[in-house]
């Protein structure tokens, strides 16, 4: 059994992310489903603490999906009219079962994306260019490969929907947050975790970037908006906004603070960091299995 198929094995063992919603009532910034009595309508915030891993509504299909031994979520976002859809951090060992969803859906995938050059594990857009003939994308701050390198203010179109480029350096130098202001939603990599944030202990990281992008990029946007990471480390899922600037141990305290504690984090390395970066680098297509 080749690695990868090891990883797909062990993933449906624990696919509790699998499963598939309908949700009632759809965030504020969603249209309302025309099938849907209002009175029934579930609020927003309901929905939010039951389970947004998954849904779809006429505009848009969401999965967010989860590798296990990095804990990284990687996101499905599709246009049900027009059945684009990108990949936003994808993870190589999960790639086949990645393409594999969109194929299920009647999926063609137009972007595989990432927020930055992951340390802690290969990435798979490479992969998934090879399999799809997607385009890959990483911002063009972060100095690695990809056939589309994005900055502030561009913009990731599939479908009718889009998601905004919005810089935010601190992790990474090329560490950028996808937004889009339709759904409300954005996807932080590993600028913002849910009641944490990215190391910046490596990879140019610097607290006082970290800091500043944080406060002056993802913490104006919506109050409501909904924070989706890169990576969880205790099993929650998504986070607004609103929750943390006043929750988050690290960020809802000082520039000086936030800097003593990032300081003295003391975390360990990245088990991966070795073949990660450098993978990475060229868009992690250098690992690609040779059987896939
Ligand atoms: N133990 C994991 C690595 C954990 C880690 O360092 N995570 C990074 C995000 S991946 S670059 C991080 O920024 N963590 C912040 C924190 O506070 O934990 C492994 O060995 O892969
Ligand atoms: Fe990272």
């Amino acid at each position: 059994m080749s690695k990868v198929d090891g990883a797909l094995q062990y993933v449906r063992h624990f696919s509790k992310f699998g499963r598939s919603f309908r949700i009632q009532k759809q965030h504020p910034h969603l249209q309302r489903s025309e099938s849907v009595k209002p009175q029934k309508a579930i609020p927003a915030l309901e929905i939010a603490s039951r389970n947004l891993s998954s849904f779809q509504t006429q505009l848009l299909i969401f999965r967010q999906l989860f590798d296990h031994i990095s804990s990284t979520y990687t996101y499905l976002l599709a246009c049900p009219r027009t059945k684009e859809c990108v990949l936003v951090d994808p993870v190589l060992a999960q790639a086949k079962r990645d393409f594999q969803i969109t194929q299920d859906l009647g999926l063609s995938i137009k972007y595989s994306v990432n927020t930055h050059m992951h340390a802690d594990h290969i990435t798979g857009t490479g992969y998934l260019r090879v399999l799809s003939g997607c385009k890959t994308v990483i911002s063009k701050a972060s100095g690695a490969d990809a056939d589309i390198h994005v900055q502030e203010d561009d913009e990731i179109a599939f479908g009718t929907q889009k998601l905004k480029v919005l810089s935010t350096p601190g992790h990474t130098n090329g560490c950028v947050t996808y937004y889009s202001p339709e759904q409300g939603v954005a996807f932080t990599g590993d600028a913002l975790l849910i009641r944490g944030c990215g190391r910046t202990d490596f990879q140019e990281g610097n607290p006082r970037t970290l800091y500043r992008s944080v406060h002056e990029k993802i913490f104006r946007l919506p109050t409501a908006t909904l924070l989706f990471p890169a990576h969880d480390y205790k099993g929650l899922t998504c986070t607004t906004v609103d929750e943390e600037s006043r929750l988050n141990p690290r960020l809802s305290k000082t520039e000086d603070q936030f800097v003593k504690i990032m300081n003295n984090l003391n975390l360990d390395y990245p088990k991966q960091i070795d073949r990660a970066l450098p993978a990475n680098k060229v868009c992690g297509v250098y690992d690609i299995p040779q059987n896939p």
